[in-house]
């Protein structure tokens, strides 16, 4: 038979006090990465916007290459999963170009968005 914890109610309240704690920072830090997210897709969306008046393309392989060997070293010293850092940067990366072709296809329409 299995046991398995659906609540907090027979758990020690310290370990109680201690998992709220933890769940609060990890709360603040989601708070953060939303928040720092929000600003780069600021910024980003600007880069669609002049990349697509002009007509540069929307993808920039070599600034990605750089970026991934900057953020992989940054990860190693900060002893993050640089394999995990790079995947993260490229799905961040991936929506921004998706971002940047709906961005140059409206300017070529003529609709704004
Ligand atoms: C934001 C840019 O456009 C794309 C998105 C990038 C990013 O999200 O960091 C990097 C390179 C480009 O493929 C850019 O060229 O700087």
């Amino acid at each position: 038979m299995t046991t398995s914890h659906t609540g907090t109610a027979d758990v020690d309240p310290a370990v109680v006090e201690e998992l709220a704690r933890l769940r609060n920072s990890i709360d603040n830090i989601d708070a953060a990465v939303v928040h720092m997210l929000a600003e780069r897709f600021k910024a980003t969306q600007q880069v669609g916007h002049l990349k697509a008046r002009h007509q540069l393309p929307a993808a920039d392989p070599a600034r990605e290459a750089r970026q991934i060997a900057r953020l992989r070293a940054l990860a190693e010293s900060a002893k993050l999963d640089p394999a995990f850092a790079e995947k993260f940067l490229n799905f961040i990366i991936a929506e921004v170009i998706r971002h940047h072709e709906r961005i140059a296809e409206d300017a070529v329409h003529g609709t704004t968005a």
